[in-house]
């Protein structure tokens, strides 16, 4: 397939960044190297999101650090980018709304970048109408000049879609069905067994990209903050510029860890006190 005919991609990583490790990193190499391979995809860009402080995840720092130190870890990174809109909103954000949101910003840049000579006022109408004609279930990830975006996660999210509460099921039939989701294979978590178990999961999917990750790799940001606790060394798990600022600003220690202790994480409060 010719380079021109192929989808455009972009991958939007949701998720804590508690901090930003280099797993964080190789799951976007991993999962372009993966699209792309199907000789359907071009990889055109990868988003970080990380989650404001009101998802109240027991030991979650402040947005301010965690956004900073996503930015150092790819300072040196052509195609990844740091997005601060989802930890900006007052309250926590649903994952769809996210993946929503940065669906409309894509195609608003895209049809405004076609469109230089429009002039000021004009931009801003069409900047609407464009969000409204995005949104509409029928324009997501069908046009087959625009960039598709897909969900990127990690195995234990896939299968957090399982947890009672946690998610709302309209969400994941919008994020699995119009969407898609790549989502890279994690120690102690089988995403293909969760996706035949899962009547919603099996129905879309073509639509999940499974991407094994063979240099099986378990740095989890639990256990840099457990060893930043403890003092021990955490360089080469993170890059580092990021193990520097976490010096520089003395993060993560047993009081950090404490925050959120005695607080409902935001979705299980949510959908809780709907139910
Ligand atoms: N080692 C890993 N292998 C595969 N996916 C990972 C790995 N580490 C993180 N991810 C994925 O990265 C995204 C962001 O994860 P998150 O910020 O929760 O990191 P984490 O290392 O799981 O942190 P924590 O231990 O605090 O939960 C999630 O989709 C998660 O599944
Ligand atoms: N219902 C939902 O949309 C829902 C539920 C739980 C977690 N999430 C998201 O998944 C990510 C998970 O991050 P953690 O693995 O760090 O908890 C976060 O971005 C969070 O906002 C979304
Ligand atoms: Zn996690």
């Amino acid at each position: 397939m010719a380079s021109q005919e192929k989808t455009k991609l972009v991958l939007l990583a949701c998720g804590s960044f508690n901090p930003i490790t280099n797993m964080h990193l190789r799951m976007f190499e991993l999962a372009r190297d993966h699209l792309e391979d199907t000789g359907r995809y071009r990889v055109v860009k990868g988003i970080i999101s990380p989650v404001g402080d009101s998802y109240k995840k027991k030991g979650l720092i402040e947005a301010c650090h965690r956004l900073e130190m996503a930015r150092l870890a790819t300072e040196n990174s052509d195609w990844i980018t740091v997005n601060d809109w989802e930890s900006q909103q007052s309250e926590w954000v649903e994952t769809a709304r996210v993946v929503r949101h940065h669906h409309a910003e894509l195609i608003s840049s895209e049809n405004i970048n076609d469109d230089v000579d429009t002039v000021r006022c004009g931009k801003r109408r069409k900047l609407e109408q464009n969000k409204n004609i995005c949104q509409s279930s029928s324009y997501i990830n069908t046009q087959a000049d625009t960039p598709h975006l897909k969900l990127l996660c990690g195995a234990d999210v896939l299968e957090s879609f399982g947890v009672p509460n946690l998610w709302k099921s309209e969400d994941i039939e919008e994020i699995v069905g119009q969407y898609g989701v790549a989502c890279i294979t994690r120690c102690g978590s089988d995403a293909e067994k969760f996706i035949n178990q899962s009547d919603v999961l099996y129905k879309h999917r073509k639509n999940i990209h499974v991407v094994r990750e063979w240099v099986t790799n378990e740095i989890s940001a639990t256990h840099v903050r457990r060893a930043l606790r403890r003092g021990q060394s955490v360089r080469y798990l993170l890059p580092d510029p990021v193990v520097r600022y976490i010096q520089d600003h003395s993060l993560y220690s047993s009081e950090s860890e404490q925050k959120n202790a005695d607080v409902i994480l935001a979705p299980l409060q949510r959908y809780t006190s709907t139910n």
